[in-house]
Protein backbone atom coordinates (compact mmCIF):
# COMPACT_ATOMS: atom_id res chain seq x y z
CA UNK A 1 0.00 0.00 0.00
CA UNK A 2 1.22 3.50 -0.93
CA UNK A 3 -0.27 6.21 0.72
CA UNK A 4 -0.06 10.12 -0.01
CA UNK A 5 1.56 12.53 2.42
CA UNK A 6 1.33 16.32 1.83
CA UNK A 7 3.90 19.22 2.17
CA UNK A 8 3.85 22.75 2.81
CA UNK A 9 2.43 24.07 -0.89
CA UNK A 10 -0.02 21.29 -0.87
CA UNK A 11 -2.30 23.27 1.81
CA UNK A 12 -3.47 26.82 2.83
CA UNK A 13 -5.45 27.95 5.79
CA UNK A 14 -9.17 28.71 5.89
CA UNK A 15 -9.81 31.97 7.28
CA UNK A 16 -11.66 33.14 10.13
CA UNK A 17 -13.82 36.80 11.49
CA UNK A 18 -10.93 38.94 12.33
CA UNK A 19 -10.99 40.01 16.30
CA UNK A 20 -8.73 42.59 16.56
CA UNK A 21 -8.79 46.08 15.65
CA UNK A 22 -4.86 45.92 13.96
CA UNK A 23 -2.57 43.51 13.39
CA UNK A 24 -0.29 45.03 15.80
CA UNK A 25 -2.51 43.41 18.92
CA UNK A 26 -1.33 39.82 17.70
CA UNK A 27 0.59 38.33 20.11
CA UNK A 28 3.35 36.08 18.31
CA UNK A 29 5.13 35.39 21.72
CA UNK A 30 5.67 31.40 22.45
CA UNK A 31 6.91 29.97 25.56
CA UNK A 32 9.58 26.52 25.07
CA UNK A 33 11.09 25.23 27.80
CA UNK A 34 11.56 27.69 30.64
CA UNK A 35 11.81 30.93 28.65
CA UNK A 36 9.37 32.95 26.64
CA UNK A 37 10.61 33.91 22.88
CA UNK A 38 9.14 36.76 20.54
CA UNK A 39 8.65 34.12 17.76
CA UNK A 40 7.95 30.52 17.43
CA UNK A 41 11.12 30.24 14.68
CA UNK A 42 14.70 30.15 14.68
CA UNK A 43 17.56 29.79 12.62
CA UNK A 44 19.22 26.11 12.42
CA UNK A 45 22.01 24.88 13.79
CA UNK A 46 24.14 24.95 10.73
CA UNK A 47 27.80 25.81 10.65
CA UNK A 48 26.83 28.02 7.54
CA UNK A 49 23.60 29.58 9.29
CA UNK A 50 24.51 30.73 12.69
CA UNK A 51 27.62 31.54 14.86
CA UNK A 52 28.86 32.83 17.97
CA UNK A 53 27.50 36.03 16.91
CA UNK A 54 24.28 35.51 15.48
CA UNK A 55 23.62 33.22 18.44
CA UNK A 56 24.38 36.47 20.49
CA UNK A 57 22.24 38.69 18.16
CA UNK A 58 19.20 36.49 18.52
CA UNK A 59 19.51 36.13 22.16
CA UNK A 60 19.10 39.79 22.58
CA UNK A 61 16.46 40.24 20.40
CA UNK A 62 14.54 37.58 22.52
CA UNK A 63 14.39 35.25 19.98
CA UNK A 64 15.22 31.09 20.42
CA UNK A 65 18.68 29.98 19.12
CA UNK A 66 20.73 26.84 18.10
CA UNK A 67 24.94 27.13 18.60
CA UNK A 68 25.55 24.15 15.90
CA UNK A 69 28.31 21.69 16.86
CA UNK A 70 30.94 21.69 14.64
CA UNK A 71 34.24 22.65 16.22
CA UNK A 72 32.95 24.34 18.77
CA UNK A 73 34.29 24.65 22.76
CA UNK A 74 31.16 24.11 24.28
CA UNK A 75 32.73 25.35 27.38
CA UNK A 76 33.66 28.74 25.76
CA UNK A 77 30.49 29.31 23.92
CA UNK A 78 27.87 28.40 27.12
CA UNK A 79 30.65 30.31 29.81
CA UNK A 80 30.57 33.66 27.27
CA UNK A 81 26.81 33.55 26.85
CA UNK A 82 25.64 33.40 30.58
CA UNK A 83 28.84 35.56 31.68
CA UNK A 84 26.92 38.41 29.39
CA UNK A 85 23.51 37.23 30.71
CA UNK A 86 21.94 35.40 28.31
CA UNK A 87 20.92 31.96 27.48
CA UNK A 88 22.98 28.92 26.27
CA UNK A 89 21.62 26.90 23.47
CA UNK A 90 23.80 24.07 22.39
CA UNK A 91 24.23 21.29 20.07
CA UNK A 92 25.54 17.54 20.65
CA UNK A 93 25.98 14.62 18.67
CA UNK A 94 26.28 10.79 19.70
CA UNK A 95 30.10 10.41 19.59
CA UNK A 96 33.07 10.51 21.74
CA UNK A 97 34.25 13.97 21.54
CA UNK A 98 30.23 15.02 22.75
CA UNK A 99 30.62 13.04 25.46
CA UNK A 100 33.62 14.58 26.81
CA UNK A 101 32.30 17.80 26.03
CA UNK A 102 29.29 16.35 28.40
CA UNK A 103 32.57 16.03 30.94
CA UNK A 104 34.08 19.48 30.04
CA UNK A 105 31.35 21.30 30.62
CA UNK A 106 30.48 19.86 34.20
CA UNK A 107 34.22 20.04 35.65
CA UNK A 108 33.26 23.74 34.88
CA UNK A 109 30.24 23.82 36.84
CA UNK A 110 28.58 25.30 33.77
CA UNK A 111 24.86 24.07 32.74
CA UNK A 112 23.18 25.07 29.29
CA UNK A 113 19.56 26.23 29.19
CA UNK A 114 19.08 23.86 26.62
CA UNK A 115 20.95 20.89 24.58
CA UNK A 116 19.84 20.01 21.20
CA UNK A 117 20.99 16.28 20.13
CA UNK A 118 21.08 16.94 16.65
CA UNK A 119 21.86 14.22 14.26
CA UNK A 120 20.16 12.86 11.13
CA UNK A 121 18.24 9.78 12.71
CA UNK A 122 17.38 10.49 16.15
CA UNK A 123 15.52 7.17 16.29
CA UNK A 124 18.76 5.13 17.42
CA UNK A 125 20.19 3.49 20.38
CA UNK A 126 23.34 6.13 19.97
CA UNK A 127 20.82 8.67 20.38
CA UNK A 128 19.30 6.92 22.99
CA UNK A 129 22.37 6.75 25.07
CA UNK A 130 23.38 10.42 24.41
CA UNK A 131 19.65 11.61 25.39
CA UNK A 132 19.62 9.55 28.81
CA UNK A 133 23.20 10.55 29.24
CA UNK A 134 22.21 14.55 28.85
CA UNK A 135 19.00 14.40 31.05
CA UNK A 136 21.50 12.70 33.59
CA UNK A 137 23.93 15.13 33.31
CA UNK A 138 21.89 18.39 33.40
CA UNK A 139 18.79 17.49 35.00
CA UNK A 140 18.63 21.11 35.04
CA UNK A 141 18.74 21.25 31.16
CA UNK A 142 15.66 21.23 28.57
CA UNK A 143 17.37 18.36 26.30
CA UNK A 144 15.46 18.71 22.40
CA UNK A 145 16.17 15.35 20.17
CA UNK A 146 16.34 15.25 16.22
CA UNK A 147 15.48 14.63 13.96
CA UNK A 148 12.37 11.84 13.27
CA UNK A 149 9.69 11.81 11.25
CA UNK A 150 6.97 9.32 12.52
CA UNK A 151 4.83 9.25 15.30
CA UNK A 152 6.53 6.11 16.81
CA UNK A 153 9.96 7.43 16.37
CA UNK A 154 8.76 10.69 18.67
CA UNK A 155 6.98 8.52 21.35
CA UNK A 156 10.59 6.69 21.83
CA UNK A 157 11.86 10.24 22.16
CA UNK A 158 9.53 11.71 24.31
CA UNK A 159 10.07 7.88 26.66
CA UNK A 160 13.70 8.58 26.43
CA UNK A 161 13.08 11.80 28.47
CA UNK A 162 13.53 14.66 25.67
CA UNK A 163 11.46 17.94 26.59
CA UNK A 164 11.15 18.64 23.19
CA UNK A 165 11.01 16.77 19.45
CA UNK A 166 12.29 18.14 16.75
CA UNK A 167 10.97 17.01 13.40
CA UNK A 168 11.97 16.77 9.72
CA UNK A 169 14.00 14.03 7.51
CA UNK A 170 15.21 15.17 4.35
CA UNK A 171 13.11 18.30 3.56
CA UNK A 172 15.65 20.95 3.58
CA UNK A 173 16.86 23.30 0.81
CA UNK A 174 20.24 21.51 0.73
CA UNK A 175 19.28 18.18 1.69
CA UNK A 176 20.16 15.34 -0.68
CA UNK A 177 19.33 12.63 1.68
CA UNK A 178 16.00 11.82 -0.35
CA UNK A 179 17.66 11.58 -3.49
CA UNK A 180 20.70 9.04 -2.22
CA UNK A 181 19.13 6.95 0.56
CA UNK A 182 15.14 7.20 -0.60
CA UNK A 183 13.80 8.11 2.32
CA UNK A 184 12.22 11.54 3.06
CA UNK A 185 8.42 12.20 4.32
CA UNK A 186 6.65 15.34 3.37
CA UNK A 187 6.02 18.20 6.53
CA UNK A 188 2.91 18.54 6.70
CA UNK A 189 2.16 14.97 7.25
CA UNK A 190 5.40 14.37 9.42
CA UNK A 191 4.43 17.26 12.27
CA UNK A 192 0.72 16.56 11.93
CA UNK A 193 1.49 12.55 13.27
CA UNK A 194 4.89 14.18 15.39
CA UNK A 195 3.05 16.54 17.13
CA UNK A 196 -0.41 13.99 17.54
CA UNK A 197 1.77 11.66 19.46
CA UNK A 198 3.58 13.62 22.26
CA UNK A 199 2.12 15.60 24.63
CA UNK A 200 6.12 17.61 24.69
CA UNK A 201 6.46 20.39 22.25
CA UNK A 202 7.45 19.62 18.48
CA UNK A 203 9.83 21.89 16.38
CA UNK A 204 9.06 21.63 12.84
CA UNK A 205 12.70 21.73 10.81
CA UNK A 206 13.54 21.95 7.46
CA UNK A 207 11.02 23.04 3.67
CA UNK A 208 10.10 26.75 5.30
CA UNK A 209 9.62 28.03 1.32
CA UNK A 210 7.29 30.47 2.20
CA UNK A 211 6.85 32.64 5.29
CA UNK A 212 3.29 31.30 5.56
CA UNK A 213 4.75 27.84 5.96
CA UNK A 214 5.58 28.98 9.25
CA UNK A 215 1.83 29.44 10.52
CA UNK A 216 0.78 26.08 8.60
CA UNK A 217 3.48 24.23 10.61
CA UNK A 218 1.61 25.69 13.85
CA UNK A 219 -1.42 24.86 12.74
CA UNK A 220 -0.49 21.32 12.35
CA UNK A 221 0.80 20.99 16.03
CA UNK A 222 4.43 22.37 15.96
CA UNK A 223 5.53 24.77 18.92
CA UNK A 224 8.57 25.92 17.13
CA UNK A 225 9.46 26.10 13.63
CA UNK A 226 13.35 25.83 12.82
CA UNK A 227 14.88 27.15 9.60
CA UNK A 228 17.76 27.19 7.42
CA UNK A 229 17.78 28.71 4.22
CA UNK A 230 15.08 31.71 5.12
CA UNK A 231 17.76 32.78 7.54
CA UNK A 232 21.02 32.15 4.94
CA UNK A 233 22.67 35.11 3.12
CA UNK A 234 22.43 38.22 5.64
CA UNK A 235 25.14 39.66 6.90
CA UNK A 236 24.28 37.87 10.57
CA UNK A 237 24.24 34.52 8.66
CA UNK A 238 27.12 32.81 9.28
CA UNK A 239 28.29 31.81 5.38
CA UNK A 240 30.92 33.27 3.61
CA UNK A 241 30.11 36.04 1.18
CA UNK A 242 31.24 34.96 -2.51
CA UNK A 243 31.44 37.71 -5.79
CA UNK A 244 30.43 36.51 -8.90
CA UNK A 245 30.27 39.33 -11.96
CA UNK A 246 29.47 41.45 -9.52
CA UNK A 247 26.85 40.16 -7.98
CA UNK A 248 27.23 39.13 -4.04
CA UNK A 249 26.02 35.52 -2.68
CA UNK A 250 26.64 33.75 0.71
CA UNK A 251 27.31 29.74 0.76
CA UNK A 252 24.75 28.13 2.25
CA UNK A 253 25.69 24.27 3.04
CA UNK A 254 24.50 21.51 4.59
CA UNK A 255 25.77 19.96 7.38
CA UNK A 256 26.41 16.36 6.34
CA UNK A 257 27.82 17.95 3.21
CA UNK A 258 31.57 17.40 1.75
CA UNK A 259 31.94 21.11 2.69
CA UNK A 260 31.11 20.94 6.05
CA UNK A 261 32.33 17.18 6.92
CA UNK A 262 36.08 18.15 5.07
CA UNK A 263 35.83 14.97 2.95
CA UNK A 264 33.30 12.79 1.01
CA UNK A 265 32.03 10.07 3.25
CA UNK A 266 28.62 9.65 3.74
CA UNK A 267 27.44 12.75 2.16
CA UNK A 268 24.02 13.58 2.27
CA UNK A 269 23.95 17.22 1.66
CA UNK A 270 25.13 20.06 -0.78
CA UNK A 271 26.43 23.47 -0.91
CA UNK A 272 24.68 26.16 -2.50
CA UNK A 273 25.02 30.22 -2.89
CA UNK A 274 22.07 32.35 -2.24
CA UNK A 275 21.64 36.21 -3.02
CA UNK A 276 23.20 37.95 -0.13
CA UNK A 277 20.22 40.02 1.28
CA UNK A 278 22.02 42.50 3.61
CA UNK A 279 20.84 43.01 7.44
CA UNK A 280 18.62 40.32 8.72
CA UNK A 281 16.23 43.02 10.63
CA UNK A 282 13.77 43.32 8.22
CA UNK A 283 13.12 39.65 7.52
CA UNK A 284 12.61 39.28 10.99
CA UNK A 285 10.01 42.58 11.03
CA UNK A 286 8.32 40.77 8.36
CA UNK A 287 8.36 37.22 9.66
CA UNK A 288 6.81 38.87 12.75
CA UNK A 289 3.65 40.89 10.79
CA UNK A 290 3.32 37.90 8.19
CA UNK A 291 2.49 35.76 11.17
CA UNK A 292 0.71 38.52 13.56
CA UNK A 293 -1.10 38.18 10.32
CA UNK A 294 -1.61 34.99 10.07
CA UNK A 295 -3.38 35.48 13.83
CA UNK A 296 -5.89 37.72 12.74
CA UNK A 297 -6.53 35.95 9.74
CA UNK A 298 -7.36 32.42 12.14
CA UNK A 299 -10.10 34.72 14.08
CA UNK A 300 -7.38 35.13 17.52
CA UNK A 301 -5.28 37.59 18.93
CA UNK A 302 -2.07 34.96 19.69
CA UNK A 303 -0.48 31.88 18.60
CA UNK A 304 -3.06 29.68 19.94
CA UNK A 305 -5.74 30.77 17.52
CA UNK A 306 -3.58 28.47 15.37
CA UNK A 307 -4.30 25.35 16.99
CA UNK A 308 -8.04 25.76 15.82
CA UNK A 309 -8.01 26.55 12.10
CA UNK A 310 -8.84 24.44 9.25
CA UNK A 311 -6.86 23.51 6.45
CA UNK A 312 -7.43 22.38 3.07
CA UNK A 313 -5.64 20.68 0.10
CA UNK A 314 -5.38 22.39 -2.89
CA UNK A 315 -4.76 20.56 -6.63
CA UNK A 316 -0.82 21.77 -7.71
N1 LIG B 1 17.30 16.69 9.10
C1 LIG B 1 17.76 15.88 8.19
O1 LIG B 1 17.02 15.33 7.37
C2 LIG B 1 19.22 15.54 8.11
C3 LIG B 1 20.14 16.27 8.83
N2 LIG B 1 21.47 16.00 8.73
C4 LIG B 1 22.41 16.80 9.52
O2 LIG B 1 23.73 16.47 9.17
C5 LIG B 1 24.56 16.39 10.30
C6 LIG B 1 25.26 15.07 10.35
O3 LIG B 1 24.33 14.10 10.74
P1 LIG B 1 24.78 12.64 11.19
O4 LIG B 1 25.34 11.94 10.01
O5 LIG B 1 23.66 11.97 11.87
O6 LIG B 1 25.84 12.96 12.26
P2 LIG B 1 27.29 12.41 12.41
O7 LIG B 1 27.97 12.49 11.10
O8 LIG B 1 27.83 13.11 13.58
O9 LIG B 1 26.98 10.90 12.75
C7 LIG B 1 26.62 10.56 14.01
C8 LIG B 1 27.08 9.14 14.32
O10 LIG B 1 26.00 8.27 14.02
C9 LIG B 1 26.41 7.34 13.03
N3 LIG B 1 25.35 7.32 12.04
C10 LIG B 1 24.89 8.37 11.34
N4 LIG B 1 23.93 7.97 10.50
C11 LIG B 1 23.79 6.66 10.71
C12 LIG B 1 22.98 5.67 10.13
N5 LIG B 1 22.09 6.00 9.16
N6 LIG B 1 23.07 4.41 10.57
C13 LIG B 1 23.96 4.10 11.54
N7 LIG B 1 24.79 4.98 12.12
C14 LIG B 1 24.71 6.24 11.69
C15 LIG B 1 27.67 7.87 12.42
O11 LIG B 1 28.52 6.78 12.07
P3 LIG B 1 28.85 6.50 10.51
O12 LIG B 1 29.09 7.84 9.88
O13 LIG B 1 30.06 5.65 10.59
O14 LIG B 1 27.65 5.81 9.94
C16 LIG B 1 28.27 8.67 13.51
O15 LIG B 1 29.06 7.86 14.34
C17 LIG B 1 23.66 16.69 11.51
O16 LIG B 1 23.84 18.02 11.88
C18 LIG B 1 22.26 16.47 11.01
O17 LIG B 1 21.32 17.33 11.60
C19 LIG B 1 21.93 15.00 7.94
C20 LIG B 1 21.08 14.25 7.18
C21 LIG B 1 19.64 14.44 7.25
N1 LIG C 1 19.62 15.88 4.58
C1 LIG C 1 20.29 16.90 5.11
N2 LIG C 1 19.61 17.78 5.89
C2 LIG C 1 20.31 18.75 6.40
C3 LIG C 1 21.68 18.93 6.20
N3 LIG C 1 22.10 19.99 6.90
C4 LIG C 1 21.01 20.47 7.53
N4 LIG C 1 19.93 19.74 7.24
C5 LIG C 1 18.56 19.93 7.67
O1 LIG C 1 17.95 20.95 6.87
C6 LIG C 1 17.32 21.90 7.73
C7 LIG C 1 17.19 23.27 7.07
O2 LIG C 1 16.33 23.18 5.97
P1 LIG C 1 15.84 24.46 5.14
O3 LIG C 1 14.88 23.90 4.15
O4 LIG C 1 15.18 25.37 6.12
O5 LIG C 1 17.03 25.08 4.50
C8 LIG C 1 18.21 21.89 8.94
O6 LIG C 1 17.61 22.48 10.07
C9 LIG C 1 18.49 20.40 9.11
O7 LIG C 1 17.46 19.72 9.73
C10 LIG C 1 22.34 18.01 5.37
O8 LIG C 1 23.55 18.11 5.10
N5 LIG C 1 21.60 17.02 4.84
Amino acid sequence: MISTEINYGDVYLVPKKTVVDSRKECDTSVAFGPRRFTMPVYPSNMKSVVNAASCEYFARLGWFYTMHRFNVSVVEFVADMQQKGLFASISMGVNEDSYQQVSDLQAAGLTPEYITLDVANAWCVKAERMIKHLKASFPGSFIIGGNIATAEAARELEAWGCDAIKAGIAGGRVCITKNKTGFHRPMISTVQDCAAAVSVPVIADGGIVEHGDIAKALVCGATMVMAGSLFAGFDESAGEIVEISGKLYKEYFGSASQFNKGAYVNVEGKKILVEYKGRIDKLLLELQEDLQSSVSYAGGRDLAALRDVEMIRVPR
